[in-house]
């Protein structure tokens, strides 16, 4: 029998400045693209209610072509919708004039996968360009653009020009400029996608910072669950323009209700069995043979050891074949792989044990 898995606990890490008051609100939005030349016209967004909670750090996360910038595009006016509301801070932006929108957009900050620099700007110049565009002064642009270099740790690179720069430094200068005009929301648009997963890691921290230290809302767009996984509070995942699950990135990710979830998951809080387990497992129970089953645990349930709660409750032994512990949204999520006796009505009892001890339980397949 292996050691018992002793799994130490922190509190739920809960954005302290998420609040329940929406920043950003869809209602019952739309969008279509109308048919063009041959082509039928594209429903990319139905029916979308989402809330955008004051302070907290929102993913939506989707296939291609599921909707998803065309979504974050609607926040800022860069698309309208063809029906419904999008609502930022009590404004619907969809009935906002251009001359309107203009005012907005100084409240809402965007970054970008290829971080759009102008390649003839120094660092600097850059990141001063809002303010130089909405008529600030020399001094005013020193005084934004200084702090906000430093915040992004690139205060030595502020002469530098985009190409002098690494694809991480690159999107440094797309944060501080985006948070020039002191906006209450950051877009990202696949802000790491074209990043390696270290810088990745430390961008992300960086929009965390920002979240945390500055209160910024953030919205973002991804196809990467590691990414929800890492920074978000809350996640909507998105499916032919439709919102399909939505909640708090800890319940959805540990326990998903939709399959389109589940399958972004594996990358996220899956287990590779190993190969010889795998290329053995059939559906049917085997005469004799073992069930493999995944046992999974949060962070309610894991403060004692898991191993001995379950040898001690079921009075079996069992073999594990896998297992790991992942933080989500700060909190621990752990999973097992074990195989034990797979005839029935052990089976059955073994599972409704787990059930009770608070363990969720998925029969993967059996083994001789
Ligand atoms: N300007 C446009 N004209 C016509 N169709 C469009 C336009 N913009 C987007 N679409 C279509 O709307 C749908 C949603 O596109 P969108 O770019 O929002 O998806 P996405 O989830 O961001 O995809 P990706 O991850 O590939 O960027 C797609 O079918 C796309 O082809």
């Amino acid at each position: 029998m292996n050691a018992p898995v002793r799994v130490a606990l922190g509190d739920p890490l809960i954005n302290p400045t998420a609040t329940r008051e929406a920043l950003i609100r869809f209602e019952n939005v739309s969008k279509r693209f109308a048919a063009r030349r041959g082509q039928a016209e594209v429903r990319a967004l139905e029916g979308i209610d989402l809330a955008i909670p004051k302070g907290a750090i929102v993913g939506v996360i989707g296939r291609s072509g599921a909707g998803k910038s065309t979504l974050i595009r609607l926040v800022n006016g860069l698309e309208r919708p063809s029906g419904g509301a999008v609502v930022v801070d009590g404004v619907d932006v969809a009935a906002l004039s251009e001359k309107g929108l203009r005012g907005v957009r100084g409240a809402i900050g965007m970054i970008f996968q290829h971080f759009n620099l102008l390649s003839s700007r120094t660092v600097f110049d850059n990141v001063g360009l809002p303010l130089e565009i909405a008529g600030a002064s020399r001094d005013d642009i020193r005084r934004a653009v200084e702090p906000l270099l430093e915040l992004v740790g690139l205060s030595e690179k502020r002469d530098r020009y985009p190409a002098e720069l690494s694809g991480g430094q690159k999107q440094r200068v797309g944060i501080a400029r985006a948070l020039a005009t002191n906006p209450k929301v950051l877009l990202c648009d696949e802000a790491t996608s074209a990043l390696d997963p270290e810088t990745t890691s430390s961008i992300l921290q960086l929009l965390k910072r920002v979240n945390a230290e500055l209160g910024v809302t953030i919205l973002l767009i991804t196809h990467e669950m590691p990414v929800i996984k890492e920074i978000c509070d809350r996640v909507a995942v998105l499916e032919g323009g439709r919102v399909v699950e939505e909640g708090d990135v800890f319940d959805v990710l540990t326990r998903p209700r939709h399959p389109t979830t589940a399958s972004f998951l594996s990358s996220v809080t899956g287990i590779d069995l190993p190969a010889d387990v795998t290329a053995a497992l059939r559906p049917e129970a085997v005469a004799g043979g073992q069930a493999v089953v995944r046992v999974t645990f949060t962070g309610e349930n894991a403060t004692t050891p898991v191993i001995s709660r379950l040898t001690t409750t079921l009075g079996i032994d069992f073999n594990i074949l896998a297992g790991r512990i992942e933080r989500i949204a700060g909190r621990p999520f752990g999973s097992l792989v074990v195989s034990l006796p797979g005839e029935e009505p052990g089976l059955s009892a073994a599972l409704a044990a787990l059930s009770q001890l608070g363990l969720g339980a998925e029969v993967l397949g059996h083994v001789a």
